[in-house]
């Protein structure tokens, strides 16, 4: 284990990689409560989308969750998107995770989410907790 020792005036985001259930969003949140910054979970997106279009065949009707991701490149939508995730029973967080699978393999899908994860963290004070193998470096 490493760190960095960061003064009062730098401003970086804190990328945490790790498998699934490795413990990132547990460490990230304890993280980002003692520097002050936001944490994101880029899990919630592929399971918020995963779950928002679960009737609909992926495939077929992918340029659908392609509009919907374009119109989420706002940060404001981050706290809905959380909400949401958050508000699932656990029958709706064990079918979004499976939802979510599907999603990811696709790489269209992959690179919108991808994006938005640019935009929103171009800001900078973010703790993000990421699958290497699906996310791209941050700016
Ligand atoms: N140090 C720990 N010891 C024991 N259990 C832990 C520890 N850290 C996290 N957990 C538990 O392990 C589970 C997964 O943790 P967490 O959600 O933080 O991981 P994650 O890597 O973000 O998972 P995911 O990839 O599914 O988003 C949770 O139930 C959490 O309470
Ligand atoms: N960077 C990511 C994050 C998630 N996924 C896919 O979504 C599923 C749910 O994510 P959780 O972190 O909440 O478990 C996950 O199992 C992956 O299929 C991803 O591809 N890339």
């Amino acid at each position: 284990m490493s760190g960095v020792l960061l003064t009062d005036t730098e401003e970086i985001n804190i990328a945490i990689n790790s498998k699934t259930a490795s413990g990132k969003t547990s460490v990230g949140k304890l993280i980002a409560e003692k520097l002050h910054y936001q944490f994101i979970d880029t899990g919630v997106f592929y399971r918020y989308l995963g779950f928002k279009f679960q009737s609909d065949n992926f495939k077929t009707n992918f340029y659908k969750i392609i509009d919907h991701l374009n119109n989420l490149k706002n940060e404001n939508h981050l706290d809905e998107i959380n909400t949401t995730v958050e508000n699932f029973s656990k029958e709706e967080y064990f079918l979004s995770g499976k939802k979510a699978a599907i999603l990811a393999e696709n790489d269209k899908i992959r690179e919108a989410i991808n994006s938005i994860l640019h935009e929103i963290t171009k800001k900078k004070e973010f703790v993000v907790g990421f699958e290497a193998s699906t996310t791209i470096r941050l700016r």
